[in-house]
């Protein structure tokens, strides 16, 4: 690093002291604390993400969210070339440049990651940084701080996005480096035309049994919402209420979003008696989660749709596709070509869930939490489907399938257009399209869970008893407990709590997993597991059990363990 941008460095970061005594680290999906703490990581990962495009001589997203968190948190994480989330390969680096704390030792941290990773900083041409940031109050002065950030490398430059969803910003990233159209308009174009396309596509004898009825949404008093209003425009008859947008008085995740309502399964505020029995949704505050619920009659409680519905529900309709596009080997006996259809969940997936969707003679597999693992994991297949239990999820399509679908879809529109095959083609294309292949997207999930109730003619309760279905083809699904927990529990120091197999397993310390293992034996159907949390400073207990009071009552007595081993007794 020569002299000049040394200086720049050195001159900038005097402004940007990181606080005393705080660690941070990258995490599940990038730095999250109090709002408060952040001015100085931030301005640092903007310098992270100025190196980063340099490096990969592409367009960098910078999303300063934290997401479902409360208010006065915040976060920033980055999106690398292919929208996806950083490189875990960086992640040691941005812990590292977060956290140190004399300006002389910042620069000579900086200047031996550039030489180390080769990074032509004397020769810039050019380093193209996008910035979003959610309904935050704190976005504001973080993002004046990413932005000087990014100023101290020379030769970089930004472009404010403004108050966008974080999938929203990844679509983008992806979009420009793919040499698409990459603006917010584009990105509702897209989503809209996508999904007009596949009710377009629905069985003619099914369209007219189709009632439209509405979906109400909960767009956690954030930007979901809001965006959600402008994509209902575009979407023909579409009928969506939402409920809980950033203009309204409600505080943004308090009482409300999808993760409260799949960690509480109560209503979300504004919702009531006069819900029940409607379809509802959920977003986060960022939107790039989504849960489907149903209101019980006594208007407090809810049946939750999750993400494994979801990716259940998804799974369903893709199979069926390429079942239809199957050739039946009299018909063209040599397309070696079978796209793998791949499913990708974590260990928090209920039970029920894995059993439906290997019955579906899926290749099903687990990752640990953390889009990062899962994105991963699904892009080995030819067609992945990804969900965490707390909705987020999405399918990712590879090239040489969507190129085998474009074939496909000429083929068949030459021979037979207007066949089922060939609208299992378009419809196929018509997903890719509408799904973020960037990250999980509520506002794309939305519309696809929308557009294949259309097309299935389901109700949300029809699709609520997916799994209860099993029993009638042959798969005893009643084995698996259908009530789960996650419970938080402060430790003196979550790190202590080493996990391998897919974090289902702990490996330290010694001795709690064979603990767990005993109280879990005692309940029926019951499975539990422990793991740090990467986005808080607790360990998250889950427990799955045949009745509710059965999963508390696990969920409890390892939350006590967890305390034994690791609580703030267990150190005197
Ligand atoms: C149990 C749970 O919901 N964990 C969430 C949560 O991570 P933790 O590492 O558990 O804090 O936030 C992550 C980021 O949003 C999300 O990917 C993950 O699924
Ligand atoms: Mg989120």
């Amino acid at each position: 690093m020569n002299q000049e941008q040394s200086s720049l460095v050195l001159q900038s970061s005097s402004n940007f002291s990181p606080p005393e005594g705080v660690k941070l680290s990258y995490g599940t999906a990038g730095f999250r604390a109090d709002a408060t703490l952040l001015k100085s990581t931030v301005y640092r990962v903007g310098i992270l993400a100025a190196l980063r495009s340099i490096q990969t001589k592409s367009v960098i997203g910078l999303m300063i969210t934290a997401s479902h968190n409360q208010v006065s948190d915040n976060g920033i994480k980055i999106a690398d070339p292919n929208g996806g989330m950083l490189s875990q390969l960086w992640e040691p680096f941005a812990d590292s440049l977060a956290n140190v704390a004399d300006p002389f030792e910042l620069v000579q941290l900086i200047s031996d990651f550039v030489s180390k990773e080769i990074i032509p900083l004397d020769n810039v041409r050019s380093a193209e940084i996008l910035l979003g940031r959610d309904t935050r109050p704190s976005g504001e002065y973080l993002l004046e701080a990413a932005k000087q950030g990014i100023s101290s490398i020379k030769g970089a430059i930004y472009h404010d996005m403004g108050i966008l969803t974080t999938p929203q910003l990844h679509w983008m990233v992806r979009a420009r480096n793919m040499g698409m159209n990459s603006t917010e308009h584009d990105y509702f174009q897209q989503l809209s035309q996508s999904y007009r396309c596949l009710v377009e596509l629905i069985p003619d004898g099914k369209k007219a049994s189709k009632s439209n009825d509405k979906v109400v949404v909960d767009g956690a008093n954030g930007v979901g919402g809001d965006k959600l209003e402008v994509l209902r425009e575009l979407c023909g008859d579409l009928s969506i209420e939402v409920r809980n947008s950033s203009k309204g008085e409600g505080v943004l995740n308090k009482g409300v979003g999808a993760d409260f309502v799949q960690k509480e399964k109560v209503v979300p505020s504004g919702f009531g008696p006069i819900d029940v029995g409607l379809r509802c949704a959920s977003f986060d505050g960022d939107a790039d989660r989504l849960v489907y619920f149903l209101v019980q009659p006594d208007s407090k409680l809810i049946d939750l749709v999750d993400g494994d519905k979801i990716l259940s529900l998804f799974a369903h309709f893709i199979k069926e596709q390429l079942d239809v596009l199957k050739d039946n080997e009299l018909e063209k006996p040599c397309d070696p070509y079978h796209p793998r259809l791949g499913i990708v969940q974590t260990a928090y997936a209920n039970g029920a869930s894995t059993a439906y969707l290997k019955n579906l003679g899926l290749d099903v597999v687990l990752t640990p939490t953390g889009v990062k693992y899962l994105h991963e994991k699904a892009s080995e297949y030819d067609i992945g489907i990804y969900f965490e239990a707390n909705g987020h999820g999405t399918i990712l399509f590879s090239d040489t399938v969507l190129s085998w679908l474009e074939d496909r879809n000429s083929e068949l529109s030459s021979a037979c257009t207007g066949s089922e095959k060939h609208k299992a083609a378009l419809r196929l294309l018509a997903v890719s399209k509408l799904i973020n292949q960037a990250v999980g997207d509520a506002l794309s999930g939305l519309l696809l869970v929308e557009a294949i109730l259309l097309h299935t003619g389901w109700s949300i309760q029809k699709w609520n008893e997916l799994y209860k279905d099993l029993p009638s083809r042959q798969l005893t699904v009643w084995q698996f407990a259908l009530f789960f927990i996650v419970i938080k529990v402060k430790v003196v120091d979550r790190t202590a709590v080493v996990t391998a197999k897919a974090e289902t397993v702990v490996v330290q310390p010694a001795g709690i997993q064979e603990a767990i293992d005993t109280a879990t034996a005692k309940y029926r159907h019951g499975r539990c597991f422990i793991r740090p949390s990467g986005t808080e400073d607790v360990i998250r207990v889950y427990a799955e059990a045949a009745t509710q009071e059965e999963t508390d009552s696990l969920a409890n007595s390892v939350a006590k363990l967890v305390d034994q081993f690791l609580g703030f007794g267990s150190s005197q």
